[in-house]
């Protein structure tokens, strides 16, 4: 699913107006429509007081829109317009005109104007959306810390008012605080950053069906990818294959005090598909490894706290390496002499990715290498960014410079690739920022790609999975409870969704 900037987002209305040769308030309707509709579902009670405040364009005409429906299905609807020069859409002004005279309408020009608004249960924010062409101030400014500091439930409509879709917002600026977002049709990027959760809360999308032949041909470098999509990577097992089929990987992993990383790498490998895994480890790790992974292969090192020597590389379809490394010396020399040696695609993770950052070696990265760092390993391989929308330009030009995937983790994860593209996660939650998932991570994409998943097709797998794996966790044991494990034991559970 592509993800459109606000510009883009107006063409299309245009296009689908002309296209389907209606009135742009038809559209305004279908999207008003959209979200009454979803409004009911989620906010069933009629018996809520209801604020709607409209600024003066047409996210305001879709407050007065949905105020008139809301109305019609019996809920208390209130309605400010803030308007402080008296100049509207022409979709506001239908919508103005169409409005029912028994909802009570406030028009707030100055702050002398603003009624008591105690009564109210929830608010509907209309003041701006994808129209916002500056930060807010004025009237409009003090509206929105007015909503802010309401003891009412806010739904922004399409855009948290106040907020830009796709670049940051200075500091200070006026932005409501929604606890949902209802956004039309197209994801936007301010949703998928952390830097802006506290305004966009919850976001559901809804749609208004706009012009598909636009919304196919139209060009992005940003996506969320979806379940569908996952529905067509995933690939089924074949009757008569063997373990052969699916690949040998090999996981380099675990130091003295560490080896439970390298055992959930291994256990998540194994639980996703790989068809042979050997595991090289510290002497250490050895009966740890042979006793919590019985069916991995287990090559010990001749050190016992550390790895020193790469085995023989030449049987494997996949190397992962990084979970519970640590980085001695000898460690590092093994690191460098891997990315000059390896006959095989690598997964790089943790400790990995510290000591490629500390000892420089990012121009040494094999070409299509997958790195899976978290935003402070992402820091020290690529340096430091100003906020969420600088980081995402530092890691399309790191993947573009070095020709790799990286799976940028978080809250909606990231995965940039060597042509500049961003592919966004929607799965997973917060109780898996616990230690352990990202080795999970480390393990299910080792073995995708020792299946033969080409490296996008094996991150945007890997990381989907992972999170459903997370979510379906969570419904056993809830978010804080979750741990690492968890997501291993209910990794069969999310393939088995797609059939797998
Ligand atoms: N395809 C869709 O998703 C549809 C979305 N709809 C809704 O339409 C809005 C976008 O409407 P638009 O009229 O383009 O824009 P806004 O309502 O967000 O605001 C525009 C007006 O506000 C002025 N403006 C902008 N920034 C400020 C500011 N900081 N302070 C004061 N005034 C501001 C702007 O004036 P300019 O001076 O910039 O010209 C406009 O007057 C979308 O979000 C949806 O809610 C459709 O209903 C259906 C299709
Ligand atoms: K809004």
């Amino acid at each position: 699913m592509k993800i459109l900037t606000a510009l883009q987002i107006r063409e299309a209305d245009q296009r689908t107006i002309a296209e389907e040769n209606i009135p742009s308030a038809a559209l305004m309707e279908r999207a008003a429509n959209a979200f009454t509709e979803w409004f009911t579902r989620k906010f069933p009670d009629t018996g809520k007081n209801i604020l709607i405040c409209c600024g003066p364009g047409n996210n305001g005409g879709d407050g007065l829109a949905i105020a008139r429906m809301l109305h019609a299905l019996d809920y208390a609807a209130t309605v400010w317009i803030v308007a402080p020069e008296n100049k509207f859409s022409p979709d506001f002004l239908t919508n103005q005109e169409r409005l029912p005279a028994a909802i009570p309408v406030t028009n707030i020009k100055q702050t002398s104007d603003f009624p008591e608004a105690s009564e109210f249960n929830l608010v509907l924010d209309g003041l701006f959306g994808t129209g916002l062409s500056r930060s807010v101030t004025g009237i409009y400014a003090e509206i929105i810390q007015h909503i802010n500091h309401l003891p009412a439930q806010v739904i922004a409509i399409d855009v948290p008012s106040g907020l830009y879709t796709e670049a940051p917002n200075q500091l200070g600026d006026a932005i409501v605080q929604a606890d949902y977002t209802l956004s039309f049709e197209v994801p936007k990027l301010a949703f998928l950053l952390a830097q802006n959760e506290k305004y966009v809360g919850e976001w559901y999308l809804v749609a208004i069906n706009l012009s598909p032949a636009f919304l196919a041909d139209v060009t992005t470098d940003k996506f969320i990818f979806t379940r569908e999509q996952v529905t067509q990577i995933i690939q089924p097992r074949r009757k008569f294959s063997h373990k052969g089929t699916y690949g040998h990987a090999l996981l380099l992993a675990g130091s003295y005090g560490k080896m439970g990383a390298a055992a959930l790498a291994a256990r998540a490998c194994l639980r996703s598909g790989v068809g042979l895994l050997s595991v090289h480890c510290p002497k250490v790790g050895y009966t740890i490894l042979q006793t919590a992974v019985p069916e991995a292969m287990t090559l010990p090192d001749t050190e016992a706290t550390h790895l020193t020597q790469l085995p023989d590389l030449n049987t494997y379809q996949a190397i992962g390496i990084g979970p519970g490394l640590g980085k001695e010396p000898a460690t590092r020399h093994l690191v460098r002499q891997l990315l000059q040696t390896t006959p095989a695609p690598l997964v790089i993770d943790a400790d990995a990715l510290n000591i490629i950052a500390e000892e420089n070696l990012q121009p040494a990265l094999p070409p299509n290498t997958i790195l899976t760092p978290h935003p402070k390993e992402f820091e020290r391989l690529a340096g430091p960014a100003s906020d969420d929308y600088n980081r995402l330009k530092l890691l399309q030009n790191f993947c573009r410079q070095y020709g790799c995937f990286v799976v940028l983790k978080g809250g909606h994860t990231c995965i940039g690739t060597p042509a500049g593209d961003l592919y966004f996660n929607i799965t997973g939650n917060p109780g898996m920022a616990t230690g352990g998932t990202g080795d999970v991570l480390t393990g299910i994409i080792t073995a995708l790609v020792a299946q033969k998943y080409s490296p996008l097709d094996a991150c945007r797998l890997g990381v989907y999975l992972h999170g459903l794996a997370g979510d379906l966790a969570r419904d056993q044991v809830g978010e804080t409870a979750l741990i690492a494990s968890d997501l291993i034991e209910n990794l069969g559970a999310a393939f088995r969704q797609f059939g797998s």
